[in-house]
């Protein structure tokens, strides 16, 4: 389906509800299949992605029932999965493979899992390598790097792992296979990932120890099922908090949105930027933290975004390069190649259609340049099938001088199915 969007005739005003955090929601499902006894989750995200997590577990034998955003999980513990008649298809969801891999690495018996043409080229050896050095049986294209893979867990010995990126798919997926293992499984990080795993893993009433860079947990424990509230994603927000931001005389007020500080560098880029953001009704005391965040727009100024910030704000780049457009001055982003292997490679897409909507805009090894006060004009433009590259788009055409043609705009329903609803009431 191709989008064809149009310049905002008036500035962005109102509120909106985002849709539960996608990291969180896949994790309340998982862990709620693996645990004993019942897990209900409320703010559930219904996008393709965690559907894609929900339909994996129904594979391997568990009842789930979800409506809307309301999930029941009829967890009977890491024994009481079944092996799949059929293919384990993840869609396109890497979290939904990485995760999964560490929860297969126990189970004894054969599992088979594929994904759509983006997962196909996305590296799994990040976690298979590990989680071979565990003791799982793993398989696949290019010695296990690629889908299909093969798994055949087992009983695995815990292990002490350095990794090379700051990934919280890595790291959840080693703890997740941890939980199982013979004695302690821990994870050191060159730089903090979202924590949204040992968060929950201790809601659900494992113990987890944090020590800065590493988390560890020993084996044998068992996940008590529980009740999980699902904030809304502040991934998705930061569309909003662009737009708000961008296109002049708006104001936009986003409720309930996740504020785990591993997840907030969004905000602290946009300040440093010079937005206008002010919170409301803070719940500092959540398992996850939550805030409503109200956004004025105001003239941004350019920016660096680099180090310990990159994984604080991994996904959204795209909408962060766009803001900078607007910018007064440059904005260099680097440190930042792990965009190199998410849904398609996010430097060149984002170089690629940000340059056809006329933007000064330079690839670099490990990010990009952006120069600033660029007028957007229209064009014919593609997601790529990657969600925050079709949302990223929408926004620019708010500013763009002429129509915005978004080819496989569809695509924004693996994080927001309502997306484009959500940015046409901004309008009225
Ligand atoms: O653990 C998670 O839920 C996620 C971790 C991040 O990936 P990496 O672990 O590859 O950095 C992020 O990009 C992805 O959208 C969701
Ligand atoms: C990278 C992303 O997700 P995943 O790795 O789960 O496909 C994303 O949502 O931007």
């Amino acid at each position: 389906m191709t989008k064809v969007l149009s310049k905002a005739t008036s500035s962005l005003n109102g509120v909106i509800q985002v849709p539960g955090d996608k990291s969180i929601s896949h994790r309340s499902v998982m862990f709620g299949a693996i645990a004993r006894g019942k897990t209900t989750v409320t703010g559930f995200l219904p996008g393709d992605d965690c559907l894609s997590t929900i339909a994996c577990f129904r594979e391997l034998g568990v009842t789930i029932t979800q409506n809307g955003d309301q999930v029941e999980v009829e967890g009977k513990g890491l024994d009481g999965l079944k092996e799949a008649r059929n293919v384990l298809d993840v869609g396109n969801s890497g979290t939904t493979m990485r995760l999964i891999l560490g929860i297969l690495a126990n189970t004894p018996f054969h599992s088979t899992l594929i994904g759509d043409s983006s997962i196909a080229k996305r590296p799994m050896q990040r976690v298979t390598k590990p989680l071979q050095s565990m003791g799982a049986k793993i398989d696949g294209r290019e010695e296990g790097n690629f889908t299909p893979l093969s798994i055949r867990g087992g009983q695995t010995k815990g292990i002490h792992y350095q990794s090379p990126v700051a990934s919280a798919q890595v790291k959840s997926s080693i703890l997740l296979a941890g939980l199982q293992a013979e004695g302690t499984t821990s994870v050191t990080e060159p730089e903090k990932s979202r924590d949204h795993t040992e968060r929950m893993l201790q809601a659900f009433g494992i113990e987890v120890k944090v020590d800065g860079l590493t988390a560890s947990l020993e084996g044998g424990q068992t996940l008590k099922g529980t009740h999980i509230e699902v904030p809304g994603d502040i991934s998705s927000a930061a569309f909003f908090l662009v737009a708000g931001a961008i296109v002049p005389g708006s104001r936009i007020e986003l409720k309930k949105v996740g504020m785990n500080p591993t997840r907030t560098g969004i905000i602290d880029v946009l300040q440093n930027m010079g937005a206008s953001i002010t919170f409301a009704n803070v719940n500092e005391d959540a398992v996850e933290p939550y805030a409503d965040i109200i956004i004025e727009a105001s003239q941004l100024k350019g920016t660096e975004v680099s180090g310990d910030l990159i994984p604080r704000l991994i996904d959204e780049i795209p909408i962060i390069a766009l803001a900078a457009t607007q910018a007064e001055g440059d904005t260099v982003i680097k440190d930042a190649a792990e965009l190199k292997v998410k849904e398609t490679n996010r430097i060149d897409t984002v170089v690629n259609e940000l340059t056809a909507l006329g933007v000064k805009i330079e690839a670099t090894e490990d990010g990009m340049i952006i120069r600033g006060k660029s007028t957007l004009t229209g064009g014919k433009v593609s997601s790529h099938g990657d969600h925050r590259i079709g949302m990223m788009l929408a926004v620019a055409s708010c500013l763009a001088e002429g129509d915005v043609e978004i080819e496989n705009g569809e695509a924004v329903t693996v994080s927001y199915p309502n997306f484009y609803e959500h940015l046409a009431s901004l309008q009225r």
